[in-house]
């Protein structure tokens, strides 16, 4: 067994864990950064990147069938997707991608850098597998998270996978059933729906796409149903039939049916990595769910030198937000017992369906566990449908809604939700406009083009203006 001391070592070489090893180093040279699988991040090997080659390979395809309304006919015959091909854009850009993580890794000194499964012996001890032990002074733990499945669904075998499995096909499937219409189970499932594989989604509780907003949400039901069967308040049982396939027995709103697939994809939520590190060594304190508590400004747990960062502290799983708390982290580490606030940016969050879902600041729900019964009188909500929304019927894009939240008395924005064409980039205006404080006033006093699809936002902001107080 090898021994050696730190001033600070990190758990997990993701994006919160690079973060974290680069700005302890500004501080100190004495860091080591611990990784248990490969090197390359979830985000670039199996979460945000591969999805984003998917769903882009899926809209191709869709715009392909829909260009008679512009006048333009493509024979439906000749458009044929070439599952290999796909998934070799998919994985050779994923790959590309990664590529640029790991070198950057490769910069740091091998001896910095140790492969194994980190755990904590006792809050100032690090054990890695059965060949180091590390005497750290401060520790970040920045282990991710990872897919959840369900036990009855272990009779499956191979034919149960999560969005990991996705990315490492070698062709597309037949059929598809993705359990869970959360965020991964919606973005996956329409882009394999898109790309021609028959797909089926179960949810349950009548949730979609991390929706809050009841208005919002009923109306992307509709419009996400027109396309692919979902169903949401699903009672199901799974089981492998005689010729190796997925078989769903499922009930949803009083129908029943049953649905054959290739596989189960899981996509029920992910499980922040902290069950697994030897937690039960230290005393810590943590959430229902196991999650040490940690001040979101400082990333400071309940062990003053203990740091947590990205997936595993479960406060916004996003990429962004990992890399910012990793950098939080690793700076307050590096230089602790001096610690700072870290900057932490308005909450903004974009689903990659199409429509694309959107949500900034204060959602639906937050307002109502704020405001409660009196949350009309305290927030002005407006409103746009994108039914009639110029730009967006010109370029045949035409569905969704948006809604703002704003404070009633003062103007502010508070939030907002909604579902529309490339709201990606209206959610930024909002999330930008929501981190300055700015007021649905002020909002617009700002330039608007013509004809864009931003002009929606307009027309709700102008909604909310007219309900201040
Ligand atoms: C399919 C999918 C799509 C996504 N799309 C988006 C998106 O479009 N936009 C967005 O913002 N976010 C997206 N996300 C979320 C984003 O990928 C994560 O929030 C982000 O990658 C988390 O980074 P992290 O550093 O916390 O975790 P990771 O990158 O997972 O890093 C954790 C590291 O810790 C290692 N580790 C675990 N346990 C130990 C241990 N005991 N010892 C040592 N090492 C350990 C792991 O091997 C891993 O390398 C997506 C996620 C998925 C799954
Ligand atoms: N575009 C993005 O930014 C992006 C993309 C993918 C993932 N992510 C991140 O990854 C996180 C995890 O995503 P996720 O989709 O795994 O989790 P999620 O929490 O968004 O969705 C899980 C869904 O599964 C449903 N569910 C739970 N139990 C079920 C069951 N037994 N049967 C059927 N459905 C069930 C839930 O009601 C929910 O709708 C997200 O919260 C997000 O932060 C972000």
């Amino acid at each position: 067994m090898k021994h050696l001391q730190a001033d600070v070592v990190v758990l997990g070489a993701g994006s919160a864990g690079m973060g974290a090893f680069r700005n302890a180093r500004l501080h100190t040279e004495n860091v080591y950064l611990i990784e248990s699988h490969v090197y390359g991040t979830t985000c670039a090997r199996v979460g945000c990147m591969p999805s984003k080659l998917l769903i882009a390979a899926a809209e191709a395809r869709h715009h392909a069938l829909h260009t008679d309304p512009f006048g333009v006919h493509l024979d439906k015959n000749s458009i044929e997707v070439n599952g290999v091909e796909v998934m070799n854009r998919v994985k050779a850009e994923r790959d590309r991608f990664v590529g640029f993580v790991v070198s950057d890794v490769e910069e740091w000194p091998a001896e910095r850098r140790i492969m194994g499964t980190a755990k904590f012996v006792d809050e100032h001890t690090i054990q890695i597998d059965d060949h180091t032990q590390i005497k750290a002074d401060r520790i970040v733990i920045a282990t991710g998270s990872r897919p959840i499945t369900l036990p009855q669904w272990e009779n499956l075998g191979d034919k149960l996978i999560v969005n990991d499995n996705v990315f490492s096909w070698e062709t597309l499937p037949e059929s598809v059933a993705v359990f869970g219409p959360g965020v991964i189970g919606l973005e996956l499932g329409q882009a394999l729906s898109r790309l021609g594989v028959n797909v089926e989604i179960f949810g349950v509780g009548g949730h979609l796409g991390g929706i809050s907003d009841p208005v919002i949400l009923q109306e992307a039901i509709e419009t996400f149903s027109a396309e692919v069967p979902l169903r949401l308040h699903s009672h199901t049982e799974a089981k492998l039939n005689a010729d190796g396939k997925v078989e769903i027995h499922w009930t949803n709103d009083g129908e029943s049916g049953v649905f054959v697939a290739d596989y189960l994809l899981s996509a029920v939520g992910r499980r922040p990595n902290v069950d697994n590190i030897g937690l039960e060594n230290i005393d810590i304190v943590k959430d229902e769910r196991g999650v040490p508590i940690a001040n979101p400004l400082t990333m400071q747990t309940s062990i003053p030198h203990i740091f947590i960062a990205g997936d595993a502290s479960n406060q916004l799983p996003l990429l962004h937000e990992a890399s910012d708390q990793g950098k939080i982290a690793g700076e307050n580490a590096g230089k602790f017992p001096n610690i700072n606030n870290g900057l932490r940016r308005s909450p903004i969050g974009v689903v990659f369906s199409n429509p694309q879902i959107i949500s900034v600041g204060t959602r639906f729900s937050a307002l109502q566990d704020i405001y409660g019964d009196d949350l009309e009188n305290k927030v002005a909500i407006g409103q746009v449908s994108f039914k009639n929304q110029g730009r967006s019927r010109v370029m045949l894009v035409n569905k969704g809604h948006l809604r703002v939240y704003a404070d009633k008395k003062t103007g502010r924005l508070l939030g907002a939700e909604g579902f529309g064409p490339s709201l990606e980039h209206v959610a930024h205006l909002l999330a930008w406009s929501h981190q300055i404080g700015m007021t649905v006033p002020e909002m617009l006093d700002m330039p608007f083009y013509h004809p864009v699809i931003e002009e929606g936002l307009r027309t709700a902001l102008r909604d909310a203006a007219s309900k201040l107080a």
